[in-house]
């Protein structure tokens, strides 16, 4: 694994309703992972966070059901930026959030420098939706469906260039709580997705075993997404869309192990960490005790 990493901090939060989620940033340093990381031998460069526009006044809410678009492209668009310019140097990108919108510039960043990257989108939900199929009119449940170049203009061509990867690279883990559209978009496009359906029948040991096999046949680079609602509600708390029946802790402890040892990740990303909604900043260390494991952490 690259032992260089470049940190970005979002302080998103317009790409939900609830607010908080943006001292996610904060609240995953606070956690202690410079120095989690640095104990692995790890040299790590914290780029600070990035600048986030906040929204004017009387703007019209939700312009074609996408809240705080611009707001959130423009946004976007700066964190692409700047990952662009951490991939160039050859350093592994490690993005905190934040609301999972901020996921469509992490990967507008890092994308253009590969063939065919893989992803690895852990989380109790597909985030597959338009502006069209969106329930609720926010974003951060769209920017995989962005990524493949599904949606708003203003949100697909960040960075000037579209898609930024291809549905079958893609791998979904932990979804339990999939919108209709969404639904369409994975049957259409045929993508792999291991629901907990799958993760209970099979085991989170041959889940990744596949899911490492899969990539591995394919893709040039890996990206990690992984918004920690994901995880179960009792063990990550703080997130804004909680769903019941998520990944234990020591499911994605173990899924992050199996992917260290895979050596095939090259970017990760780490969103929807609340620490208003959190119970004495537990999701946040989660978080990080993940990173741990994702890094390389042994127990002997
Ligand atoms: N990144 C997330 N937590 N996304 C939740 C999305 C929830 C729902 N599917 C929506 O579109 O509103
Ligand atoms: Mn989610
Ligand atoms: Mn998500």
């Amino acid at each position: 694994m690259n032992n260089h990493l470049s940190v970005i901090g979002v302080p998103m939060d317009l790409g939900q309703m609830r607010r908080g989620v943006d001292m996610g940033p904060s609240a995953i340093r606070y956690a202690g992972m410079i120095e989690r990381l640095e104990e692995l031998k790890y040299v790590i460069d914290d780029l600070g966070d990035i600048d986030i526009p906040r929204p004017e006044r009387n703007q019209s809410e939700k312009l074609d059901n996408l809240r705080n678009l611009n707001e959130v492209a423009e946004g976007s668009h700066r964190l692409a930026v700047e990952v662009d310019k951490v991939v160039e140097k050859g350093r592994f990108p490690l993005v905190l959030g934040g609301d999972h919108s901020i996921a469509m510039g992490t990967l507008a960043g890092i994308a253009k420098h590969y063939e065919n990257l893989g992803v690895i989108w852990y989380d109790a939900h597909g985030d597959l939706n338009t502006g069209d199929s969106s329930p609720s009119g926010n974003i951060h449940g769209m920017p995989l469906a962005v990524s493949l170049g599904i949606g708003h203009e203003k949100l697909t061509n960040i960075l000037d260039y579209q898609p930024k990867i291809k549905p079958e690279n893609v791998v979904i883990v932990g979804a339990r709580s999939l919108d209709e559209g969404e639904r369409v978009l994975i049957e259409e496009k045929g993508m792999k997705v291991f629901t907990m359906h799958e993760v209970d029948s099979m085991g989170m040991p041959k889940v990744m075993e596949e899911t490492i096999q899969y990539l591995k046949d394919r893709t040039d680079g890996v990206h990690l997404s992984l918004d920690l609602d994901g995880l179960d509600p009792n063990e990550a708390p703080g997130v804004g869309t909680p769903v019941m029946g998520g990944l234990s802790y020591r499911e994605s402890h173990l899924a992050m192990e199996m992917l260290y040892q895979s050596q095939m990740i090259t970017s990760a990303e780490f969103v929807e960490v609340n620490p208003i909604l959190d119970e004495k900043n537990k999701t946040a260390s989660v978080a990080v005790g993940l990173m741990g494991s994702l890094f390389g952490e042994k127990l002997k």
